[in-house]
This record gives C-alpha cells, sequence and structure tokens, in this order.
C-alpha cells in the first residue's frame, strides 16, 4: 500500500522494454516517493521485472493483471486500486506492425489499433474521471516520432500513433480545465524487444498480394535502412525511462517530448514546408537515393534544418 506523501503510479505493459525500466526507475527512487503499480496482460511474465526490482519488489513496487485490449480486465485493475486513486497513469503498452499494407490482414491491423490507440482511450477513460474530481493527476502516453511524422512501411503502426496524438491533443485542453496535466513521450528507435519482434514478424511474412518489386524495396532498401537508423539513433530504454521521470518530476509538464534530438530536424520539415513536399521528397530521397549511404545520411539528417536540402530535394519523378 502507498504510505502517505507517495504518489501512485500505474503503468501498462510491464513485462519487457520501455514500461519495465520505467517501473524499476520510479520503484528504487532513492526518496521513495513512488508507489509503483506495474501491469502486465500475462504475470507469468513477470520474472524479468521482479528481479529487475530487486528488493523495491513488495516495497515499492507491486504487481496487477491488466490488458488493455479488454474493457473487463482494465475495470477490475482500476477498481482494486485504493478508492481507485493514481496520480499518475502511464500508458505504455504497445505493438508495432510492419510491412506492405496490401499484405497485412485487416485483423492484423485492427489489433494493432485495438492496442495502441483504443486500449490508450480505454484507461483514459478508466482513470480520467476520479483525476477530474480530484482536480490532480498526470496522464502520460508512449507516443513515437512516429505519432508526429509518417515513416515508409510502417503505414499502419504510424496512423495509430497519430490517433493518439489527435485524441491527447484535444483531451489535454479539457484536462488542464481541471489541472490534470497529459504528456506524450516520442521516442526514436528504442532497443527493446519491439524491434526483435517485428524483425521475427518480418521474417515469417510471405507478402500475400504485394507486387515483387514493392517486396524488393522493403526487404532490400527499407529494411538495411531501418537497421541502420536502429544502430545509429537507437536509444536505450533506460532512456526513456529517465526522460519520462524527467517529464513527470516537472512542475510544469510539457505536452510533447521528443527523447532523441536526432529527430528534431525530421519534425521541423513537416512545418517547415505547409505544402507536405519537403518531407515526402526528402524521405524519398533518403530512402531510395541515400539509402545504400546511411550512415553518411546521419549527418545530413543532422544540418536537415539548414536550407542546402530543402534546395536539393527533387521531386520522385
Ligand atoms: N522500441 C521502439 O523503438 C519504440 C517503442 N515505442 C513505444 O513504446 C511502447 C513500449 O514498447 P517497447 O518497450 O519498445 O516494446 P516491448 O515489446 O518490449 O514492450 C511492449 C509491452 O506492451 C505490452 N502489451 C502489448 N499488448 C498489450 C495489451 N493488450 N495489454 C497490455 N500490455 C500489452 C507487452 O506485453 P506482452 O509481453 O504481453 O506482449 C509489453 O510489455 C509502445 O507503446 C511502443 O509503441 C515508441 C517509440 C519507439
Ligand atoms: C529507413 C528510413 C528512416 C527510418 C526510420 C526508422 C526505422 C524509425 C523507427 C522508429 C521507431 C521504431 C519508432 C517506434 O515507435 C528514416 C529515418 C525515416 C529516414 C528515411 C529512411
Amino acid at each position: 500500500m502507498a504510505s502517505s506523501g507517495q504518489k501512485v503510479v500505474l503503468i501498462t505493459g510491464c513485462s519487457s522494454g520501455i514500461g519495465l525500466r520505467i517501473a524499476v526507475l520510479l520503484a528504487k527512487d532513492e526518496k521513495k516517493r513512488y508507489h509503483v503499480i506495474a501491469t502486465m496482460r500475462d504475470l507469468k511474465k513477470k520474472d524479468k521485472l521482479v528481479e529487475a526490482a530487486g528488493d523495491a519488489y513488495g516495497q515499492t513496487l507491486m504487481l496487477l493483471p491488466l490488458d488493455v485490449c479488454s474493457d473487463e480486465s482494465v475495470k477490475q485493475c482500476i477498481n482494486s486500486v485504493k478508492d481507485r486513486h493514481i496520480d499518475i497513469l502511464i500508458n505504455n503498452a504497445g505493438v508495432g506492425l510492419l510491412g506492405p499494407v496490401e499484405s497485412i490482414s485487416m485483423e492484423d491491423m485492427k489489433r494493432v489499433f485495438e492496442t495502441n490507440f483504443f486500449g490508450v482511450v480505454r484507461m483514459i477513460k478508466e482513470v480520467m474521471p476520479d483525476m477530474k474530481k480530484r482536480r490532480a493527476g498526470h496522464i502520460v502516453v508512449m507516443s513515437s516520432v512516429m505519432g508526429l511524422q509518417g515513416v515508409v512501411f510502417n503505414d499502419v503502426y504510424t496512423a495509430s500513433k497519430f490517433a493518439m496524438e489527435g485524441f491527447c491533443e484535444s483531451m489535454a485542453v479539457q484536462l488542464l480545465k481541471f489541472n490534470v496535466h497529459l504528456s506524450m513521450i516520442e521516442p526514436g528507435p528504442v532497443h527493446t524487444e519491439f524491434e526483435t519482434k517485428m524483425m521475427e514478424d518480418v521474417a515469417k511474412m510471405e507478402y500475400p498480394g504485394a507486387d515483387a518489386d514493392t517486396v524488393r524495396y522493403f526487404k532490400d532498401v527499407y529494411l538495411p535502412s531501418s537497421k541502420d537508423i536502429f544502430e545509429a539513433m537507437g536509444q536505450t530504454p533506460e532512456d526513456i525511462a529517465k526522460c519520462t521521470k524527467k517529464v513527470i518530476e516537472s512542475s510544469n509538464p510539457r505536452f510533447r517530448n521528443l527523447t532523441n534530438s536526432l529527430y528534431t530536424p525530421i519534425v521541423a520539415m513537416k512545418y517547415a514546408d505547409e505544402t507536405g513536399g519537403l518531407s515526402v521528397n526528402t524521405f524519398y530521397n533518403l530512402l531510395f537515393n541515400f539509402g545504400p549511404l546511411m550512415h553518411i545520411t546521419m549527418s545530413i539528417l543532422k544540418c536537415l534544418t539548414c536550407s542546402c536540402l530543402r534546395r536539393r530535394t527533387v521531386s520522385p519523378n
């Protein structure tokens, strides 16, 4: 049970990756300021978290089952929290989906939206009314740089994060009136099971419905470039946990929080040219013209905000 003065933090998706690291970092806070309720849909997966939490397990960290795709599971979990009192809700659970849209089933696409979008909506609907009544609370959402900028062959995952960004951008205004803060964390690539799971799924893919050229662009152009990007820009889940802790400890928490400054120019491009041509053409060039030289591309990315590349981008046709 939380002792007085401790903030109750509930986190979704703590069996691995970013959720696990946020739970451990907060539970091990030197001043013991947090009572962490780490949740996961399958408690059989708890060992990694319990081991990483060490002495904090049973003290400042407890576990509860929670599947963000189930109304019943969400209700049961929140009802089992003392007085339903949650100071900070961290919506972290999420799944990826990669590949040519033609070869992805509608069922798989809906699963991504059910988790990444409706999962967050379901959690917020359940927790927000109590926060509004108390005129206090902080809702954090693990978005992505792909919630701000589309990335080729990540079409549906990107759409699910865009949907969440739109939802939260709208909610944040109403919530502020009730002194409830809402913050998005927007990481670029992070080395977690997310990456491994997506690569495993891709290895099993048979690409039904996709033409040979599209499959070739995906396998021989996108995947190697993406691997380079992960190697060059990838952060650790600990990095993201530290950013998240900073956001929840701020007296005036920011709404948007990019965790990787290398992505700032990518996002800035979108607002630098309202026609969208700059983004589309730059991404086209990065992938299809500079893709094989991705290591060099990394330095170009860093200077995208200067006007040189803007003048040089050419239309794909
Ligand atoms: N890794 C990356 O490059 C980036 C990740 N993100 C976002 O960060 C978040 C965490 O991902 P990350 O740690 O990298 O990946 P992981 O795959 O390591 O972790 C995802 C977590 O979400 C859980 N989860 C999936 N579906 C559900 C569900 N229905 N109910 C409850 N939990 C569920 C998984 O549980 P289980 O073990 O049961 O599957 C797992 O604990 C995601 O929202 C992702 O979109 C954002 C930017 C970059
Ligand atoms: C290939 C490629 C890119 C790849 C970006 C990747 C692979 C980003 C991954 C982000 C993740 C995993 C976010 C999770 O939410 C860029 C930089 C757009 C530039 C053009 C070529």
